[in-house]
C-alpha cells in the first residue's frame, strides 16, 4: 500500500476541550476510507486537520507527501473537498463555477472547457451547467462538487457526509460516482452516518470515539475482533435453556438473549446444523432460526452501547 494520507500522534485541542486526542492514521493510494462515529467525536475536525485548515495542536500530517499547513496551496491543488455545506457561488452557474476552480489549479482555458464539459456529463448536470447554481437542489450541489474534483482531476477526494439530506436515488447515484472516481484510483476519504452504505462502499473504516480512533479495519476484521463472529443467528425455541445447551460449541462466540425463548448467536461459521440438533437433544422445541452476516450496524451497536451520544465541547 502506498501510502496518501500519514497522520502521527495528531491531536487538536480547543481551549481545554480536545476534540481530537492522539490519532495515528495511514491511507493507501486507491482506498475508500470512511470515518464513523457519533455526533462530535471528531471526524470534522480530523477531516480539517488533513486539509490544513485548522492547526493541530501535536503531531504530524502528510497528504501526497506534503505538509498541509505549510503547502496549502499544492495540497488543494490535488485534493478535492465536499464540506458538509459545500460552498459554491450561488450566482454564477455550475460551469462559471468549475471555471473558477479549474484557474485556482492553474489550468489552461482549452484544457478547462474540455474537463468541464467532460465532468458536467459525468456527473449528469451537462444540461444544466448554464443555470445558476443558486437554484440547485442539494443533489445538485454534490454532484457539481464532485464535477470539481473531476476538473481539478484531484488525487484524494475528502468527503464529508455526502449523502447527508438526499433521497435515496439522489444517494444511490452520488455513491456509483463514487465508486466510480475510486475505481479510477482516486482516494476516497468520506464520512457518513449511514453504516449500510459504508459497507458496501469503504475498503476500512476507522470508528472514532471521543476523539480517538476505537477501531479500525475492514468489515470482516471489525466483525471478527468485536462480536467474535461473522455470522449472526437469530433462534427461537422453546423448553430450552439455549446459552446452556451451547455451552462449549465451536464457532460460536456469543449468545445474548433477545426476548424470552428468543436468542441471538454471534458464530465465525454457520452453526445452524448444530444449534438444531442441540436443542432437539435436550428436549426443546425449535420455532425458527434465521441466519445473517454480522454488519457494520451489529459492531457499531456493540461498540457504542451505553455510550451517550451527546458529546459536547
Ligand atoms: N471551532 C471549535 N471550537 C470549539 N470546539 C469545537 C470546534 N470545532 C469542533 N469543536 C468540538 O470538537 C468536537 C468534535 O467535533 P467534530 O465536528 O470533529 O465532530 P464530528 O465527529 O464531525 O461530529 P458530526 O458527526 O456531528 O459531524 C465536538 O465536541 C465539537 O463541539
Amino acid at each position: 500500500m502506498t501510502p496518501v494520507i500519514e497522520a502521527d500522534g495528531l491531536v487538536k485541542r480547543y481551549g481545554r476541550f480536545t476534540a481530537v486526542d492522539g490519532i495515528d492514521l495511514t491511507i493507501g493510494k486507491g482506498e475508500v476510507f470512511g470515518l464513523l462515529g457519533p455526533n462530535g467525536s471528531g471526524k470534522t475536525t480530523t477531516i480539517l486537520l488533513l486539509l490544513g485548515l485548522t492547526e493541530p495542536s501535536a503531531g504530524s500530517i502528510r497528504v501526497l507527501g506534503l505538509d498541509p499547513l505549510r503547502q496549502p496551496l499544492q495540497v488543494k491543488r490535488r485534493v478535492g473537498y465536499l464540506p458538509d455545506q459545500i460552498g459554491f457561488y450561488d450566482h454564477l452557474t455550475a460551469r462559471e463555477n468549475l471555471a473558477y476552480t479549474a484557474r485556482l489549479t492553474g489550468l489552461a482555458s482549452a484544457e478547462a472547457g474540455r474537463r468541464i464539459g467532460e465532468a458536467l456529463g459525468r456527473v449528469r448536470l451537462a444540461d444544466v451547467g448554464d443555470k445558476r447554481v443558486g437554484a440547485f437542489s442539494r443533489g445538485m450541489r454534490q454532484r457539481l462538487g464532485l464535477a470539481e474534483v473531476l476538473v481539478k482531476q484531484a488525487e484524494i477526494a475528502i468527503l464529508d457526509e455526502p449523502t447527508s439530506g438526499l433521497d435515496p436515488q439522489s444517494t444511490q447515484e452520488l455513491l456509483e460516482q463514487i465508486r466510480e472516481l475510486a475505481a479510477e484510483g482516486v482516494t476516497i476519504v468520506l464520512s457518513s452516518h449511514l453504516l449500510s452504505m459504508m459497507q458496501t462502499i469503504c475498503d476500512r473504516v476507522a470508528l472514532f470515539k471521543r476523539g480517538g480512533i476505537g477501531l479500525i479495519g475492514n468489515v470482516a476484521e471489525l466483525t471478527t475482533g468485536v462480536l467474535g463472529g461473522t455470522h449472526v443467528v437469530e433462534v427461537e425455541a422453546n423448553g430450552v435453556d439455549l446459552p446452556c445447551v451451547l455451552k462449549g460449541l465451536p464457532h460460536i462466540s456469543a449468545v445474548s438473549i433477545i426476548r424470552p425463548n428468543h436468542w441471538r448467536v454471534d458464530a465465525s461459521d454457520d452453526v445452524r446444523a448444530e444449534i438444531a440438533r442441540k436443542v432437539v437433544n435436550a428436549g426443546g422445541a425449535l420455532q425458527s432460526m434465521t441466519i445473517r452476516q454480522s454488519s457494520l450496524d451489529d459492531v457499531y451497536v456493540h461498540f457504542f452501547e451505553g455510550e451517550n451520544h451527546d458529546v459536547a465541547a
